[in-house]
């Protein structure tokens, strides 16, 4: 099993409220697969996500990821596990608006301290695969939506992660740049990626073999 959630719980502790976000979790995820998670608005999709992404803890279960016990691991180890293991993306594509397309893909490698003049080749291949080679030395604001989501890829991929988390990736764009993106997401997992996206919407879920439905913070289905 490459992914394993056993009994996960997530409570928020606010100082005056407590939210019950995830309520005894279990889910299963088989290297290759491409799995959408679904359901309405607060039913806990993002924060599941979010466990899974090894961004955020859960209050209790396990989480065993290519058999290691997650819970266990502290903020370094956790850090290390998303720069390696993990690909994201976001609906609001999280570029840095103050670097060049190039230098937001080459980030995740220079952050493992891999020679620059190596992270530039890696990066400028990843944006070819994803006909951005144009748009290297443009800014996030100078780019359409649909160009800065590839770009956000394009950094996903740019360490061979294992796994890729898309939290409703095609949220911020029209029709057919959302195809386009499922497209590239579909592609990947051909390629062996396995791929876990949050959505609600039935067209992006139809990209996926499998689909998980949320409601008030538990699996129905
Ligand atoms: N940081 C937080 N502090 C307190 N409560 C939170 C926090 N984040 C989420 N929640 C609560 O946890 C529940 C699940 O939220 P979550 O964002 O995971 O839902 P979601 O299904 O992703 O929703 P959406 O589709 O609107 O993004 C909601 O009731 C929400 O209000």
């Amino acid at each position: 099993m490459f992914i394993e959630l056993k009994n996960i719980t997530k409570v928020y502790s606010n100082t005056d409220v407590t939210s019950r976000a995830l309520h005894d979790v279990c889910l299963k995820v088989n290297k290759g697969e491409m799995i959408a998670i679904m359901g309405r608005s607060g039913s806990g999709k993002s924060t599941l996500l979010n466990i899974i992404g090894c961004l955020d803890k859960a209050t209790s279960g396990e989480y065993i990821l290519e058999g290691m016990h997650v819970n266990h691991l502290n903020h370094k180890q956790l850090a290390k596990i998303r720069n390696q293991k993990i690909g994201f993306i976001f609906q609001n594509y999280s570029l840095i608006p103050k670097y060049t397309a190039l230098e937001n893909v080459m980030l995740p490698l220079l952050y493992r301290k891999m020679p620059y003049k190596e992270c530039k080749k890696l990066a400028v291949e990843a944006l070819e695969k994803f006909d951005l080679i144009d748009a290297r030395n443009k800014k996030p604001h100078q780019l359409s939506g649909g160009q800065q989501q590839r770009v956000a890829i394009a950094r996903a991929i740019v360490g061979e992660p294992e796994f890729i988390l898309a939290d409703e990736p095609t949220g911020a764009l029209d029709q057919q740049n959302g195809q386009d993106v499922m497209l590239l997401l579909k592609n990947l997992n051909r390629a062996g990626k396995t791929i876990i996206i949050v959505t609600h919407d039935e067209t992006i879920a139809d990209y996926c073999e499998k689909r998980i439905y949320m409601k008030d913070g538990t699996v129905v289905g």
